[in-house]
């Protein structure tokens, strides 16, 4: 196949779904699934129900509780924050109203939105799926086509079961060797994010590849996808294969019998030809890239564990220079200090970036035999009521409790401050989640993002610290 033939994933996942062409680069996109949540989609439920406008297929539309939520044990529809109550029931009733399935708070499957959509099988390789919130590029990890939307867009998906885009740019970073021990999808991502910068994904849909990829769990390619909207990209993919069929079969919402084989075929069919042309192209090696975590208010603000805090000084561009002296301030800390000098108040582990099963094992077996430092908090909370029935089939929740975690309930809970959970004002936080600008997770509160691993063995040590130093 030549160049002028041959297609990237991107090309045929945007192709398989155009309707129709709109002129330049605009297409009207079929949208197969639309996924909701309290915090949005209750506004774009509203807003369709007072214009009177009904939901195309609403078979094919979901709402979760995820956001506002308590995570605490006995949770009722209260919330920490003042109006989530109001929140809670009013998507309860436009759920209801309108005929879409809703995993409502006491529901089994209840859980954050990226987490259960691709857990149920209701986000497919291959398949668009939308959702008013922009960590949505997570189901990438599959090989779906999904990203965020606004509200009057989820409006217009649901009514119309389309949606009209410009074609972003193309990119493929390609990861090739094998990872360090120790180091996970989220120690890619936040290298990959602080080397090209919070902002170089911007305008591109980007394809994840190599063999560093291939090798990484299914639920590994999540958190990398999950993070593709902190490099300000349009969505992040990986190809599915046969690690994707694999994870994907049998789930709820999934096609079954003929009709699996028939989309198993179909889907392993999905990845780039060998000649197809991106606009951009990045390569790294595996052998470059340390247990991360970041220092700073932005996920760019990232380095390795076993490093110093930047020297702003020491930085050419006078916008990135004040960006980093203002994140040094608010974050205390002093250029040049050693990232393991860090003292730390607390540790959370879940969110749609790390909240899965895998994630809670690779915590866990750090945590194994170990406790927190004296001075510490810490909470988990799993992804999902599947995630922390699994985890307590195996006995995890016992782990986390007796290494002097607090195991509760699914939700977004401490990811960000929205149902108002915290660890409370001024306190320096080290957290298995994507965001880390100023106020994230409540009042003043200081974020250091990094993978479930590095989360559970700084808990131990009171302090920033790879799972290295406690083996
Ligand atoms: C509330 C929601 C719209 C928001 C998002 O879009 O990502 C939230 O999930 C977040 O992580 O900041
Ligand atoms: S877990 Fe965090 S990042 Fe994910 S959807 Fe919830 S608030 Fe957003």
């Amino acid at each position: 196949m030549n160049s002028a033939t041959s297609q990237s994933l991107f090309d045929k996942l945007w192709q398989s779904h155009e309707v129709m062409s709109l002129g330049g680069q605009r297409s009207l996109l079929y949208i197969d699934r639309v996924f909701l949540h309290e915090r949005t989609g209750s506004i774009a439920l509203q807003s369709l129900a007072e214009r009177k406008r009904s939901i195309a297929r609403p078979e094919h539309v979901f709402c979760t509780m995820d956001h506002i939520v308590d995570t605490t044990p006995g949770r009722n529809d209260d919330t920490l924050m003042p109006s989530g109550r109001q929140f809670i029931q009013a998507t309860r009733k436009e759920a209801t109203n309108a005929g879409i399935t809703l995993f409502d708070l006491n529901n089994p499957d209840q859980g954050i939105a990226h987490v259960i959509s691709a857990e149920l099988g209701i986000a497919l390789p291959g398949s668009t799926l939308v959702c008013p919130d922009s960590h949505t590029c997570t189901l990438g990890g599959i090989g779906a086509l999904a990203w965020g939307i606004g509200s009057t867009q989820a409006e217009h998906a649901m009514a119309t079961r389309t949606l009209d885009l410009e074609k972003p740019k193309s990119m493929r970073i390609t990861v090739d060797g094998e990872l360090r021990t120790g180091v996970s999808a989220k120690d890619v991502i936040l290298h990959i994010i602080a080397k090209f910068g919070a902002r170089g994904g911007n305008g591109y849909a980007v394809e994840f590849a190599g063999s560093a990829i291939r090798a990484m769990p299914v639920e590994q390619r999540f958190t990398l996808c999950n993070m593709a909207v902190e490099f300000s990209a349009f969505t992040g993919f990986v190809a599915p294969d046969d690690k994707t069929i694999a994870w994907v079969r049998g789930r709820d919402y999934a096609p079954k019998g003929a009709a699996a084989n028939d989309a198993e075929t179909y889907w392993l069919s999905l990845s780039s030809d060998e000649n197809a042309q991106f606009d951009t192209e990045i390569q790294l090696h595996a052998d470059d890239i340390y247990p991360t975590v970041s220092w700073g208010t932005n996920p760019q603000h990232s380095v390795a564990v076993n490093s110093r805090v930047p020297n702003p000084a020491q930085c050419d561009d006078a916008q990135q220079r004040d960006g980093m002296s203002k994140a040094l301030k608010y974050m205390a800390l002093s250029p040049n200090q050693a990232m393991t000098s860090i003292r730390l108040n607390a540790a959370f582990i879940g969110s749609c970036t790390n909240s899965r099963i895998e994630d809670l094992r690779a915590a866990a077996k750090v945590l194994e035999g170990r406790h927190i430092a004296p001075h510490m908090r810490a909470v988990c909370v799993p992804g999902s009521g599947r995630v922390k029935r699994q985890a307590e089939a195996e006995g995890l929740d016992k782990v986390f409790e007796a290494a002097g975690f607090q195991w509760r309930e699914p939700g977004c809970s401490m990811c960000f401050y929205a149902g108002g959970e915290t660890f409370g004002a001024g306190k320096r936080v080290i957290s298995s989640t994507n965001r880390n600008f100023e106020g994230r997770q409540g009042p003043a509160v200081k974020t250091h993002i990094a993978s479930p691993v590095t989360v559970a063995a700084s808990a131990v040590l009171g302090r920033i610290g790879s799972a290295e130093e406690l083996s």
